[in-house]
């Protein structure tokens, strides 16, 4: 690719000097320019890609873009940097969504769930999110849960030779940072819509709509019709919907204990009769959605059922260990509607005491603190306050603001080290009770200050309990 392309691609001007000279690779941070590269310099959140144009030179780089091209030599000037970066990493890199059949998923709850779901369904298939990309036997970390455009689609042509299928989660920060701008999606799926991410969007009606922002106008999609934001998504003869009521897809009847569900699906007048290892309500949520996908592309009804009946759990999710008929659930949990999906769920099927251990991420929405724990202690027996990844926050403030709406009737424990609030958790079980570990899930890490420590909530129980997860 000729730096003279981008002209026709992000509609700019480019100097005639530049023109001809050919682009060997993208990069949108410095430290990984390589001679002969791109640099695209991006006003950020915390810091300005300007300050390390500079860097990137002396590192070889071809050429700069940016939106501000004042006394900066060799650079192309364009309106809006993100979108043009995306524009040009799907030229670049060959237009790999285009080959593959690319879905997206948004949505603030059951997006990593309703992949994992996928890629079981769907042989050749990979998945990228928030427990990082995954295909074959190939699995890698990931930064963000939707990566930035020039990885993404360098993630999509890794994957090309290998899959047919990508069921991706698109977060409303992707969305709002055209993370996602030049790829080719054959699908789109909405799950959701609860509080998140306040910090960022201030109200609910802007994080609403940068979610609604990724359905444009001709999409396909499979959409939760329950949900309200999901039932102004509904456009005539592009939507598959599920729901609880009036929906192509419904439940007929279901049940479940801490083993599973037996879940009756009205599945467009066909009844799909499903075993799952996956339980909750929420869970026939995500099962509805990945069933709608499955309809879209035609695979058939019994490779999906087996699929459904194969699949073991996703890292995090509803996790269990069990230890002398007490029960102990790492769960990814850390909004208060996921947490009052998770906490209900764990009531139906336990008959002794319940027990929470939770926190809420620093530097994150602390609107939903004290939401978080007016659930939990509505539902719970006793909840332990700890840290979650408390981030460059007082973790006393955090716990704070979550104690402001905790139901102070209910024994309360406070324990900062997380470590041993589990331990704490796990100790004052007796037969017949559960311990809901939230908020961490997959992650293998705590973040305090700027640094990241190693932290397994699993690993904890595994360690006390000396059993593995099932
Ligand atoms: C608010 C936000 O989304 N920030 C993301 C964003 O950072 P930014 O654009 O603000 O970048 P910045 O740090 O200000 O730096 C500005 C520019 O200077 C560059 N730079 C910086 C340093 C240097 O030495 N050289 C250099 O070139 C940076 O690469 C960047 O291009 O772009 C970075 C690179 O892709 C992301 O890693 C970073 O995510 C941070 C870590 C983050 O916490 N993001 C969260 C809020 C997020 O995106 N979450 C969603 C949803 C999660 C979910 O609910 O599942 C997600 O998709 O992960
Ligand atoms: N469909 C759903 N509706 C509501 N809550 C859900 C749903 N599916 C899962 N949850 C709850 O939300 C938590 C996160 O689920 P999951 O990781 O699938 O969601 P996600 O949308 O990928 O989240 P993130 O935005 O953090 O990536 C689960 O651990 C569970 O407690
Ligand atoms: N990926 C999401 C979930 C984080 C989960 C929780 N452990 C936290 O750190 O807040 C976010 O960035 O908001
Ligand atoms: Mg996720």
């Amino acid at each position: 690719m000729l730096l003279g392309d981008i002209e026709n691609i992000c509609n700019s001007q480019v100097p005639d000097y530049l023109k001809n000279k050919e682009i060997k690779g993208l990069a949108y941070d410095s430290r990984k320019v390589n001679e002969g590269f791109l640099f695209f310099s991006i006003k950020g959140q915390k810091t300005d890609g300007r300050l390390f144009i500079k860097d990137a030179f002396s590192k070889k780089a071809i050429a700069v873009v940016s939106q501000d091209c004042s006394d900066i030599e060799n650079c192309i000037e364009v309106k809006d940097i993100r979108k043009c970066m995306g524009k040009i990493a799907n030229y670049f890199y060959n237009q790999p969504s285009k080959k593959l059949n690319v879905v997206g998923i948004t949505g603030t709850n059951g997006k990593t769930t309703t992949t994992y779901l996928l890629k079981e369904i769907f042989e050749k298939s990979g998945i990228i999110g928030t427990t990082g990309y995954r295909f074959n036997h190939v699995v890698k970390k990931l930064e963000n849960t939707t990566p930035e455009s020039i990885d993404l689609n360098k993630i999509l042509l890794e994957m090309m030779p290998n899959v047919d299928y990508v069921f991706m989660e698109v977060s409303s920060h992707a969305v709002t940072f055209d993370r996602i701008e030049g790829i080719d999606f054959k699908l789109k799926v909405f799950t959701n819509l609860s509080q998140d991410h306040l910090d960022f969007y201030q109200t609910m009606e802007n994080y609403a709509k940068a979610k609604a922002a990724f359905f444009k106008e001709n999409d396909f999609r499979v959409v939760n019709i329950d949900d309200d934001l999901g039932k102004t998504l509904y456009k005539k003869g592009f939507t598959i919907t599920y729901g609880f009521k009036d929906s192509d897809i419904y439940p007929l009847y279901y049940k479940f204990d801490i083993n599973g569900i037996y879940l009756k699906l009205n599945v467009f007048g066909d009844v799909y009769e499903i075993q799952s290892n996956l339980i909750g309500i929420y869970n026939i949520y995500n099962i509805m959605a990945a069933v709608g996908c499955s309809v879209f592309f035609g695979k058939p009804k019994a490779q999906v059922l087996q699929a459904l009946y194969n699949f073991k759990n996703v890292p995090g999710r509803l996790e269990k260990f069990i230890k002398n008929g007490k029960a102990a659930i790492v769960d990814y949990a850390h909004t208060d509607d996921a947490i009052k999906n998770v906490l209900q769920t764990l009531k139906t099927i336990t008959k002794g005491k319940l027990i929470v251990v939770f926190g809420a991420g620093g530097d994150r929405d602390k609107t939903k603190r004290p939401k978080m724990g007016k659930v939990a202690s509505s539902i719970a027996d006793i909840i332990i306050i700890t840290n979650d990844n408390p981030r460059t926050e007082n973790p006393d403030a955090i716990i704070n603001d979550i104690l402001e709406g905790v139901d102070k009737s209910k024994k309360i424990i406070i324990e900062k080290d997380r470590k041993l609030a589990i331990i704490k958790g796990l100790e004052s079980t007796s037969e017949g009770d559960c311990v809901a570990i939230l908020g961490k899930g997959h992650e293998d890490y705590q973040i305090i200050g700027d640094k990241k420590y190693h932290f397994d909530d699993r690993e904890v129980v595994r360690d006390f309990w000396n059993v593995e997860s099932k």
